[in-house]
């Protein structure tokens, strides 16, 4: 049977090819992954995998830089065989994607053996994912970012909430299943708006008592359940600031895997210059300043060791390009200076 379902399969996306482009092909097959168990299954033996330990993705430094091994069925068997464990393990494994080629990879937490033994068999080392996102290549990051929040939610969704029955997973780990009361439970994100607050010549950034010191960031929260982007974005400037902001527009959106997979949805709002006084909540914020574009400036350049003074304090800067704050701080630069010209 499953024989004959791989072969239709195969003439299927043999069609498919001829009428697709890459990335639609690309897509389908890893649908297709999702929905079908016993194809999944025969994927992990021809994929590739990224590996973590309780959490943490494993690294491999080359000089100063650092990579993300893709690791193949084989070398993982061979790892297994080392702590007499089978090959079993690999179902452990959640699909995160696949290259053109089709060749899927996967994420796998090796988390229950003993770290030391897999770092020196693999020449390198698990690295907490923190640090990690920010030392990988920029392609990279996004990709351990996702896999990192997938193996999470595997973690904390054992039990079905309703029943407190032990629940499965699917293959792929795209989804699990209680069978006593028929519920799926499918990963989930958090949304949260993160907005730069203008007023048409200087920006709003603040800090969290919990950021590294001196560092600066775009207003954010969580969304409330039923509201909307904007009708979040008012709530949180007016809650964190006091100030009601007159217009927004959205810019983008990234995937954040701290404390636990949010989805950032980025947006600029714009605040009168007239009413532009802060209002600080001090249960959210430690401190709130608008920034002038010269001081924007000065601070992008800034690395956290080159913001510390002699005396110890620290001389503002933002965060890293991996995070979608700085986009938009970027951004709000790039429309003042076109202002200005
Ligand atoms: N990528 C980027 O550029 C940036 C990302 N961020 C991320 O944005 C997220 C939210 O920012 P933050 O300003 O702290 O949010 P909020 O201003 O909403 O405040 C956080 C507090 O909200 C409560 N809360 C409400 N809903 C949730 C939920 N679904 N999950 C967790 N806590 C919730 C918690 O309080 P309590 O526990 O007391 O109930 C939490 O301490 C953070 O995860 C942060 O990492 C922030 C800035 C930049
Ligand atoms: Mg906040």
């Amino acid at each position: 049977m499953a024989a004959i379902y791989q072969a239709v399969y195969r003439r299927a996306s043999s069609l498919i090819c001829r009428l697709h482009s890459t990335y639609v092909r690309k897509m389908r097959y890893l649908n297709v992954l999702k929905e079908d168990d016993s194809l999944c299954r025969q994927a992990q033996t021809s994929g590739t995998f990224y590996l973590f330990h309780n959490l943490s993705p494993f690294l491999q430094k080359v000089g100063e830089k650092y990579f993300v091994p893709q690791l193949s069925a084989a070398e993982i068997k061979r790892i297994l065989e080392k702590f007499k464990e089978t090959e079993q393990w690999i179902e452990k494994s959640v699909l995160i994607g696949c290259s053109d080629e089709h060749i899927p990879h996967f994420a796998l937490d090796l988390g229950a053996l003993e770290k030391s033994v897999i770092e020196s068999q693999l020449k390198g080392s698990f690295t907490n994912l923190q640090k990690a996102l920010f030392v990988v290549d920029g392609k990279d990051s996004p990709l351990l970012a996702s896999a990192q929040s997938l193996l999470q939610w595997h973690n904390s969704h054992q039990y079905c909430s309703k029943t407190g029955q032990p629940t499965q997973r699917n293959t792929a780990g795209s989804k699990r299943v209680c069978h006593a009361s028929g519920i799926t439970y499918y990963p989930q994100m958090s949304p949260v708006i993160i907005t730069l607050v203008s007023d048409g010549s200087r920006c709003l950034l603040a800090r969290q008592p919990s950021f590294p010191q001196g560092m600066y960031s775009a207003l954010s929260g969580f969304c409330d359940m039923g509201e909307n982007v904007e009708e979040a974005v008012h709530r949180e400037v007016a809650e964190e600031v006091g100030l009601e902001v007159e217009s927004l527009w959205y810019s983008a959106s990234q995937h954040w895997p701290f404390p636990s997979s949010c989805l950032m949805i980025a947006c600029h709002a714009l605040v009168r210059a007239q009413q532009a006084e802060i209002s600080m909540n001090k249960l959210e914020l430690e401190e709130a300043h608008w920034f002038g574009l010269e001081e924007i400036m000065e601070g992008l350049k800034r690395q956290p060791r080159s913001a510390k003074q002699n005396d110890g304090s620290f001389l503002p800067w933002f965060p890293p390009k991996q995070a979608i704050a700085h986009q938009l701080i970027c951004e709000w630069v790039k429309q003042q200076t076109s202002q200005l010209a």
